[in-house]
């Protein structure tokens, strides 16, 4: 197996005549916190969704712990991704099932685990997120933050090699946000899986990542460790990380020139 258990080589992708990623490159190791970060609509979520084989690259490959996803028969895939949490939009609970049965479920559905050694599989899941006490709950009950614990706990439920987070720190409070924060990379060193994270938050992100990959026109445009990425001098980084609202991600979809929009507007006046 290589060391590696991500290896993204020469990725490409296009849903329609318009390609998303063009030519994408990275490597993930197993322990690390990884976050993607880039422009609305440069093909963060896309990528999560080919590393999970939801969708076929044109061009280049995802491995994933020494196997090539898109090659994969579907029953290959499906015991793949088994080891893959994946929490799009922080995935949402089930409604009519208590804490508890929402973190059981997936072990009762993919093992033949006896009910007791579930159950004390779920309290040290919960356990690790803080919420052994709130097991009876049902999601209704909890707040925000709370159920994303649970959501963390539900997709930890099963061990897993790797877990994708698509925003996890979006609508929280500060003091949720850094609770947040926190039990990934806490869970991520505890279990020695891998966590990469789709995210805007580059102040939180940048407190608990080992390293980051800016993705911009369908490549990646810059990549380093936080204090690679803080000392950036290069304009593009330096945008992200100090949040400025134009620059070489621009501000504006593109578009006619004002004057002339303003004028075609006049012809109605
Ligand atoms: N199913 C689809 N069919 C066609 N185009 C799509 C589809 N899903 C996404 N796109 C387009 O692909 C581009 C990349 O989308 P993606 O969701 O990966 O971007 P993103 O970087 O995650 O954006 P954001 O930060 O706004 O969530 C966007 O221009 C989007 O409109």
């Amino acid at each position: 197996m290589s060391e590696h258990l991500i290896e993204i080589k020469d990725l490409a992708f296009s849903y329609t005549d318009r390609p998303i990623l063009k030519r994408v490159n990275m490597t993930m190791s197993r322990g690390q916190v990884i976050a993607i970060m880039g422009g609305s609509g440069s093909g963060k979520t896309t990528l999560l969704r080919l590393i999970g084989g939801e969708v076929k690259p044109s061009a280049g490959h995802v491995e994933v712990a020494g196997q090539v996803v898109h090659q994969l028969s579907r029953n290959e895939l499906f015991k793949l991704r088994r080891k893959m949490g994946m929490l799009f939009q922080f995935g949402a609970l089930f409604t009519d099932l208590s804490v508890f049965d929402n973190v059981a479920f997936q072990m009762r559905e993919h093992t033949n685990l006896p009910e007791s050694m579930i159950r004390d599989l779920v309290l040290m899941k919960l356990h690790a997120v803080g919420l052994r006490g709130a097991s009876h709950l049902m999601p209704a009950e909890l707040s925000g933050g709370m159920a994303r614990r649970v959501a963390l706990a539900r997709s930890i439920a099963l061990d897993p090699l790797l877990i994708m987070y698509d925003e996890p720190f979006t609508g929280l409070d500060p003091i949720s946000l850094s609770v947040i924060g926190s039990l990934i990379r806490r869970l991520t060193d505890a279990l020695g899986m891998t966590s990469i994270i789709v995210t805007h938050d580059v102040q939180e992100s940048l407190k608990i990542v080992d390293y980051v990959y800016f993705l911009a026109d369908g490549a990646i445009a810059a990549h380093g460790t936080p204090e690679e990425v803080k000392g950036s001098t290069m304009p593009f980084v330096h945008q992200f990380v100090h949040g400025e609202e134009d620059g070489p991600v621009p501000f504006h979809y593109p578009a006619e020139t004002y004057r002339k929009d303003l004028k075609l507007e006049a012809q109605f006046v």
